[in-house]
């Protein structure tokens, strides 16, 4: 793919997992803001998060793919549930969204999460490592490392891609 593809993030796990996913493009990255809370606490609003980021990338640049990328968290009944959203959106005003794979948040996270208010700070305590969100994150610890959240991201991205593909390059 010859466009330029702008990633709306600084986090190394999102922009590698474009990397991975737009191997033959140019892959910058930006750092948008999400204007949605720093937690966000439902996939309706993770989900925007995430549109935002990526329209806010592809006005940044006549031409380029935007593509937004957004944690947070949502109840399913009575579970608290990780959940991811990414978005594409394009200069001509097309959007494309995912989500990606989620599981369960451990009851003492999720009380802790209720009282500090983000995951990340939640997260390097409960690891006593640093950065978390920006290595193997949340899912990466609640899996054991069977899934990291570079490796969740580039499921996204790659539902993102492909929808794009299909919406402009098929001719059955
Ligand atoms: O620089 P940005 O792109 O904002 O990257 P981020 O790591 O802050 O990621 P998000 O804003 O998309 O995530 C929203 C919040 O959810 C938390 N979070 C989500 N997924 C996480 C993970 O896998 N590990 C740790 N924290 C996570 C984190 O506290 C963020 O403030
Ligand atoms: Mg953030």
């Amino acid at each position: 793919m010859q466009k330029t593809v702008i990633i709306g993030s600084k986090n190394p796990t999102k922009v590698q997992a474009v990397r991975n996913i737009f191997q033959t493009s140019e892959v910058n990255s930006l750092d948008v803001p999400s204007n949605v809370s720093i937690q966000p606490f439902s996939d309706e609003e993770t989900r925007m998060g995430a549109v935002n980021r990526a329209k806010a990338c592809a006005a940044s640049s006549s031409g380029a793919i935007g593509i937004g990328l957004e944690g947070g968290v949502m109840y399913v009944d009575e579970t608290l549930f990780l959940c991811n959203w990414g978005a594409l959106a394009t200069g001509d005003g097309k959007l494309y969204t995912a989500s990606g794979a989620r599981i369960a948040i451990p009851k003492e996270i999720e009380e802790e999460l209720k009282i500090t208010g983000e995951l990340s700070t939640v997260m390097d305590a409960y690891t006593k490592k640093e950065n978390v969100r920006s290595h193997e994150g949340a899912i990466g610890i609640f899996t054991n490392n069977c899934i990291t959240r570079e490796d969740m991201f580039t499921h996204v991205v790659q539902l993102l891609k492909g929808q794009y593909e299909f919406a402009n390059f098929n001719h059955k």
